[in-house]
């Protein structure tokens, strides 16, 4: 897993490697103007492209002013520089780097308080404030970056949005530029992740500087970014000599007369997945549906006052899609909580039930997992006005009842009992459609069923999901569409050592 750190600990990486590679912090400063140069390059190929650099007094305006120098030597010709001299203070780094940029010719352009005359540039580089941000931006900075949120130019900033604070709770009132390209150094900033950024950051890149790896991964952070090769590292081949009984038997407890459609959903998806065996426990309307759509399913009819006789026999259960809140399903759902030995998946109205019986939540098996997504999360624990106060509450919630909390969002939240908060990169715009939560919830608690562990059954489930839908080729990807995708797309992520 990728560490994620705060921007205390990469300037502490930043000196690390100063003094480890025997470099000063110039170098590493002209390292990253040519990393961040390298990348927008590729986004704006066109050398007679008009860009204005706005560079404040920090090091981040150090950037901004060696990024100058670069575009100037590589052939960019409309090339302006303004420098927010809104404070007599600057940093050793940005008056280096004003002297070299006399050397490339370009006469920088001072701007002392709020009029700035019109912006006509194609790109504007916003190298205003970085990760030295250490209050609310006010004053001449808000002004101006009002100013320039306004212009019709595309914004590319330099590290992170000037004003985005990088950790923490984001104040929607905060005054932050709104980027389209965010090329930021090393590693993407915690709050890149809390859906509370989508405004300031429409896409990010990452400019490798070269930060020393050994150090960054060292570093005590909760926050881990799911890559690829972690998955790879879990998923395990299937064996020559293997049988049906070898992958488990998943319980899928979900549907009711109107919203049967979930309950085929979870169950195909948990079947498609991998599991040796699959059985849905839904009410009897859904038998003709069922089988008719998903043969390979087997099912449990819930005739009326329907009690659970056999839970043994299933490796993992899984219960709430479609299942509707009734009388009945509250008992049949309370019968489930109290009578199973193995960790469960509670998702939709298995949660909200769970809401209203908190209770409950200690009775849970260990190492059950919640799959809620904002509401659900908010009705179980609580209004939240902020995502980083969510998460907050969700490791407390989790290491109190050893659960593991699939909070979902753009950037699904996987929060261990342990605190660590896991977050998953896959995933698109495309997977926003009613029944995605069924089939996360089918996927995961099919890897429990095949005998992953918790933890990794929530992380496999939740990377494989966003991986098969942001490589579905269409506009939107319907669930049902997505679940037929999944077997292709665990060998592909599993490469030529998937048999
Ligand atoms: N490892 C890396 O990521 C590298 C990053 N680099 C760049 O350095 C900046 C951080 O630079 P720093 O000098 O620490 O601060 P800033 O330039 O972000 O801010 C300048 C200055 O502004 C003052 N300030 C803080 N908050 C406010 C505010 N709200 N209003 C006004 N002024 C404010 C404060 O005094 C700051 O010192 C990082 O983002 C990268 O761009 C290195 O160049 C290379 C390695
Ligand atoms: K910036």
């Amino acid at each position: 897993m990728l560490n994620l750190l705060t921007s205390t600990q990469i300037r502490q990486a930043d000196s690390h490697t100063i003094s480890k590679d025997q470099i000063s912090s110039i170098d590493l400063m002209e390292t990253a103007a040519v990393a961040f140069t390298d990348i927008f390059t590729n986004q704006y190929p066109q050398k007679s492209t008009s860009i204005s650099i706005y560079c404040g007094t920090g090091n981040n305006g150090g950037d901004g002013l060696a990024i100058a120098r670069q575009l100037k030597q590589r052939g960019y010709s409309a090339i302006s520089v303004k420098i927010a001299r809104f404070t007599d203070k600057a940093s050793p780094e940005f008056d280096a780097n004003l002297k070299r940029l006399a050397e490339v010719d370009v006469a920088p352009v001072e701007i002392k308080n709020d009029n700035f005359e019109g912006e006509n540039a194609v790109v504007v580089i916003d190298a205003l404030l970085g990760t030295g941000l250490s209050r609310p931006v006010e004053g001449y900075y808000r002004a101006l970056i009002e100013f320039l949120n306004k212009i019709p130019a595309k914004i590319v900033s330099v590290d992170i949005p000037s004003g985005f604070c990088c950790e923490d709770h984001i104040d929607p009132k905060a005054a932050v530029i709104h980027s389209d390209l965010t090329i930021t150094f090393q590693l993407p900033k915690i709050n890149f992740f809390f859906p509370e950024s989508g405004a300031a950051i429409n896409r990010f890149e990452i400019a490798d500087i070269g930060l020393d790896e050994e150090f960054l991964a060292g570093q005590d952070s909760h926050f881990k970014l799911i890559r690829r090769e972690d998955v790879q590292k879990i998923l395990r081949p299937r064996k020559q000599f293997s049988h049906k009984g070898t992958f488990g038997h998943g319980l899928i407890v979900a549907g009711s007369d109107q919203t049967m459609g979930a309950a085929l959903l979870c169950a195909e998806a948990c079947m498609q997945t991998g599991a040796g065996l699959t059985t849905a426990c839904i009410p009897p309307q859904g038998l003709a549906g069922l089988n008719a759509r998903i043969p390979e399913i087997m099912a449990i009819i819930r005739e009326r006052s329907f009690t659970f006789t056999d839970l043994e026999k299933y490796n993992a259960i899984a219960a709430g899609p479609g299942l509707g809140y009734s009388e009945e399903t509250v008992k049949l759902i309370k019968d489930m909580v109290l009578k199973s030995q193995v960790p469960l998946v509670i998702d939709a109205d298995a949660l909200n039930m769970l809401s209203q019986r908190l209770e409950w939540l200690k009775k849970l098996p260990d190492y059950s997992i919640l799959t809620p997504h904002m509401k659900e999360f908010d009705r179980l624990f609580g209004q939240h006005n902020t995502w980083w106060g969510r998460v907050e509450t969700a490791k407390k919630k989790a290491a109190e009842n050893q659960l593991i909390i699939v909070l979902k969002n753009r950037y699904t939240f996987i929060v261990m009992p342990d605190g660590k908060v896991c977050i998953n990169p896959t995933g698109s715009p495309s997977m926003s459609t009613g029944g995605m939560g069924d089939v996360l919830t089918g996927m995961i608690v099919s890897f429990l069923a095949q005998g992953y562990e918790p933890k990794d059954a929530a992380i496999l489930g939740t990377y494989i999901h966003g991986y098969c839908g942001e490589n579905y080729p269409g506009y939107i990807c319907p669930p049902s569409a997505l679940v037929k995708n999944i077997p292709i797309k665990i060998s592909e992520i599993m490469g030529e050592n998937w048999l």
